[in-house]
């Protein structure tokens, strides 16, 4: 993991250049094959790796994904598990999260890793230097200007070839909940840079108060500005189901919502098991939390394949990360 310290003079990154032009339809057409008829050495966008999401729901680059739920129901602990798929799957990922230190995020992310409760010092060793070329986090806690966090991000796009970007959460960046023209103007220029870099943005951000938690929230009751849900490619929304763990009654502890999915066709629930003692989110009741191979070699060194990778390996899930 590498830190991007908060001291860097971000001024110069503050303004995307504009480029305004107009071309001919078929300047297209290569990208537009492509779209039909991919390469086969073409890797697809990348996913969340549980074998239910995996084929239904994809993190293309020019997107922003909105992740949103109540307070405390597990969306940054879920998004946590997704930036370990995405690493897993070689992708450049940059987490800005103005609500938890560095080092609570690394000790999240490294019991998610281990598959357990207290990882060995070996295996954080390990898993330090294995995200390194793969895992960059913002070290700032706190309250941001929004074209601030642009500027840190436009930075990291051009330094570090960063391909997924992690934003928790919306109203830390935008002052006044009912600012919803701010709320509006940070949404489209997240999208804008989504566009103009090919990358993948991922928003966290929180739903207005129902008239109860245990209720699951859908895409209406998302807080603020009606654009923002308008504007965003993807939503998903995120809930725990607190009935389900304290009577054990075998329903999923955790119902991941996808709401919206412009350029997919699955719209969906997906239910996971939450394990306390790895943090991971489990797809099945009976599944056993596993370890990320994460030693380079997928298995040995006894850092096992979580098993849900299994029916991938064919697609190069260790795929080498690009200097
Ligand atoms: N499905 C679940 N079952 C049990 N505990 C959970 C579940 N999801 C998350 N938790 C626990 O709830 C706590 C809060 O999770 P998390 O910080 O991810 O919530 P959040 O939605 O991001 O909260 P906030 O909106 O306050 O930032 C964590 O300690 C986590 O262990």
């Amino acid at each position: 993991m590498q830190l991007i310290p908060d001291t860097i003079d971000f001024s110069e990154y503050m303004v995307e250049a504009e480029h305004h032009e107009v071309k001919p339809a078929s300047h297209w057409l290569e990208d537009t094959i492509a779209s039909f008829h991919a390469p086969a050495t073409e890797a697809p966008a990348p996913t969340m790796l549980w074998q239910k999401a995996r084929d239904r729901v994809r993190f293309r680059p020019g997107e922003v994904s909105l992740w949103a739920g109540i307070n405390g129901h597990g969306k940054s602990m879920f998004l946590s598990q997704v930036v370990l798929d995405l690493c897993y799957q070689a992708q450049r990922t940059m987490v800005a999260s103005f609500e938890m230190k560095p080092v609570s995020q690394m000790q999240r992310m490294s019991r998610q890793a281990a598959g357990s409760r207290l990882p060995s010092v070996d295996f954080l060793e390990t898993f330090g230097s294995w995200t390194d070329g793969r895992l960059w986090i913002y070290d700032h806690v706190g309250s941001v200007e929004w074209r601030k966090v642009i500027a840190v991000m436009r930075y990291a796009a051009v330094n570090f070839g960063i391909g997924h970007f992690v934003i928790d959460s919306l109203m830390k960046c935008v002052k006044g909940e009912d600012d919803y023209n701010a709320q509006k103007d940070f949404v489209n220029e997240l999208c804008a840079f989504a566009q103009a870099h090919n990358v993948h943005i991922h928003l966290v951000h929180h739903v207005r108060k129902g008239e109860s938690e245990h209720k699951a929230p859908g895409k209406f009751d998302v807080k603020g500005a009606g654009a923002i849900t308008d504007q965003v490619d993807n939503v998903f929304i995120v809930w725990r189901n607190k009935i389900a763990a304290q009577e054990n009654n075998g329903d999923p502890t955790c119902v991941v919502a996808c709401e919206k999915q412009r350029n997919g066709e699955f719209e969906g629930k997906l239910g996971f098991w939450f394990d306390i003692e790895s943090q991971q989110y489990l797809e099945t009741i009976a599944e056993m939390p596993s370890k990320y191979g994460v030693d380079g070699t997928g298995g040995k060194k006894g850092y096992a394949m979580p098993v849900r990778f299994f029916a991938r390996q064919a697609l190069d899930m260790k795929a080498e990360v690009p200097a």
